[in-house]
């Protein structure tokens, strides 16, 4: 059942606690609970899906309205970033039942095959490697078709997706203007060449966007696992707008303390609630609340601790550091045609009549992302000289260093949208950042956001990275299907990006976060010093305690990292299930 008051969950012991109904949480959740005789909680500090304005986050085409600062979102800025002349960002997370996944912008890529294998060479563990954890990709996820255009045929390839219960399609709202322009771009210029399907195990190329979008409507891992399993089983609570504040140690087991206690509070002055777990605990609160809440509860660097007053339990100095992100910029054109996103998104007749289309029948723009029909993961280039430069900090040969996502319509990153005008524009985005920052706790309390910093660009090689990035896409652009197409350009406004020093001008000046954070809570081998997990995914140091979610990835894949965190938790469950005494 859904629980909004702790003191009225029917039991104080559970099998398994679940910190975090996000997008691993959900996963986790329903997947232990598949056996009706295991009790598995899940404590959620947000809101539930079905509370707050929920056509934000149901509608594909009203993604943008569901954050930042909404009811949908924990509110979060980071610190003023060094490596963008000192501007703080906005660094929206999920708060609500399926955390991030019911709030983002539903992109689905799994990234290269190189990615899993290197999680497998940092861990020492082939179980996470491509080859061997190919299944869980297509345990948790299905293709589905759009409700406007079904018609697949040469936009993806059926062998590689599977049979779960996320849904993903491609986009249906056809953006004739430039859908034919990005294709035939990969015909005329070798540099950007056509992959029909971006989530085998190479993502090189342009291809066309997936999304989780069941037919019309966000699949999320709350509608996708968890709701399903609240409505068949019994063996499943949840409890939303209640923060897991620490896990509590309950023991000591071969020499190392057991955390199997949690302790959990809704307000600042509210009391506490003591709930333990006879199984086991799963920190799944996500890239920033769980190193805030290992922090909070003695785990971590000893002196950091001690610093703000928590008394140190378990020395991890890694837990909170190796941070990163992907920051993006965008370039902007003006068009002569009408035919383009913004004359629904500038038009307050057009969007009603639009969204009337939806309510009606289900179809038109509104069912899908809109935003973006094909996206492009490229290396950069030998001659750049960059990686011989500065070394290439990627996982391998199939995997980028940045991305294009194109958009039929205005997409800006720090700049104001305009009101009116048509046009065509293109996210460039750093998928392979070497700058690392840290989530470092500010208190005591819960209740106290911790000091978030991605440190974007912050090295030399992004900054270098970028800058090749841009220039590629003006080379995607000067293409000849763009030649007739494009006029002003919008942005940068005004700004020359010719030179390599105008263009970092421009980066610093507009980059924001394409809100992939990850990586605090790394992964590495079982018995090597750095690192917070093993390679099964146990708290170093603990018993009881592990962690599933995008802080124990040691880099950010050179994707949008949902469908890796889909893939993770899915194998997580498994290593779980056959690690306790329950007969699945
Ligand atoms: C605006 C936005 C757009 C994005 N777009 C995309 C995209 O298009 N494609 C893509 O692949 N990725 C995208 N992402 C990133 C992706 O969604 C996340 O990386 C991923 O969903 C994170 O999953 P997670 O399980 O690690 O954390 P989350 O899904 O964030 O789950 C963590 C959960 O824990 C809860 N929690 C935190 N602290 C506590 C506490 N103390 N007590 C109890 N509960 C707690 C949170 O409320 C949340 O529900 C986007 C993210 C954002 C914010």
């Amino acid at each position: 059942s859904l629980f909004t008051d702790p003191t009225k969950l029917p039991a104080t012991s559970y099998d398994f606690i679940i910190i975090g109904a996000g997008t691993a949480g959900s996963v986790i959740a329903t997947r232990l609970s598949e056996d009706s005789s295991v009790r598995v909680l899940v404590v959620e500090a947000g809101i539930s899906d079905s509370e707050g304005p929920t056509s934000d986050i149901q509608v594909p085409f009203l993604v943008s309205k569901a954050l930042p600062s909404t009811v949908y979102d924990w509110n979060y800025t980071t610190v003023p970033q060094t490596g963008l002349n000192g501007r703080q960002l906005f660094y929206p997370r999920g708060f609500v039942v399926g955390g991030c996944s019911t709030v983002n912008f539903m992109g689905f890529t799994r990234g290269s095959s190189d990615e899993y294998d290197r999680i497998a060479r940092v861990s020492g563990d082939s179980g996470w490697s491509w080859k061997n954890i190919f299944k869980y990709a297509l345990k948790g996820e299905q293709h589905v078709d759009d409700v406007d255009d079904p018609d697949t045929a040469g936009r993806f390839n059926p062998a590689v997706h599977g049979h779960g219960p996320l849904k993903t399609s491609l986009a249906g709202f056809p953006t004739a203007a430039v859908d034919a322009r990005v294709i035939n771009t990969t015909q005329e210029l070798k540099e950007f060449p056509f992959n029909l399907d971006m989530n085998s195990g190479n993502p090189l190329g342009v291809g066309w966007l997936q999304s989780t979008i069941d037919k019309n409507v966000r699949s999320s891992s709350a509608t996708a696992y968890l709701h399903p399993a609240l409505k068949t089983g019994t063996n499943i609570d949840v409890l939303i707008h209640s923060r897991v504040s620490r896990v509590l140690q309950t023991g000591t087991k071969d020499g190392l303390p057991v955390f199997l206690g949690v302790e959990i509070t809704q307000s600042r002055n509210s009391h506490t609630l003591k709930l333990t777990a006879r199984t086991e605990v799963i920190l799944a609160a996500g890239a920033i609340g769980t190193p805030q809440i290992l922090m909070l509860s003695g785990i971590g660097g000893k002196s950091e601790l001690s610093r703000i007053g928590v008394k140190p339990l378990v020395d991890l100095p890694d837990v909170g550091k190796n941070m990163h992100d992907h920051p993006y910029i965008t370039l902007a054109w003006a068009v002569n045609n009408t035919n383009t996103i913004d004359s629904i998104s500038f038009n307050q007749t057009a969007f009603q009549q639009a969204l009337a289309q939806y309510d009606a029948n289900g179809t038109g723009v509104f069912a899908s992302n809109a935003l973006f029909n094909q996206l492009g993961f490229f290396r950069l280039q030998n001659a750049s000289g960059v990686t011989q430069k500065f070394g290439d900090p990627t996982a391998g040969p199939l995997s980028p260093h940045y991305e294009f996502a194109l958009s039929n319509g205005f997409l800006g990153a720090a700049q104001r949208p305009p009101t009116s005008g048509n046009f065509f524009s293109s996210a460039v985005i750093l998928v392979s950042p070497t700058s690392r920052g840290s989530v470092v706790l500010n208190s005591s309390s819960i209740f106290d956001p911790p000091t978030i910093d991605p440190a974007f660009f912050t090295t030399a090689f992004d900054i270098a990275a970028m800058t090749e990035a841009i220039r590629s896409l003006q080379r995607f652009v000067s293409g000849s299907p763009w030649k007739s197409y494009l006029g002003l350009q919008w942005l940068p406004d005004g700004l020359n990006t010719s030179t390599d020093a105008q263009i970092e001008n421009y980066v610093r000046s507009s980059a924001i976060s394409v809100n992939h954070a990850c990586c605090t809570a790394m992964i590495s081998e079982d018995g090597a010093n750095g690192g917070v997990v093993g390679s099964d995914l146990r708290v170093k140091g603990t018993s009881g305690l592990r962690i599933v979610d995008a802080s124990i990835l040691p880099n950010v894949p050179g994707a949008h990292p949902q469908a890796e965190i889909y893939i993770i938790a899915e194998r997580a469950a498994d290593l779980i299930k056959q690690s306790s005494r329950i007969r699945y």
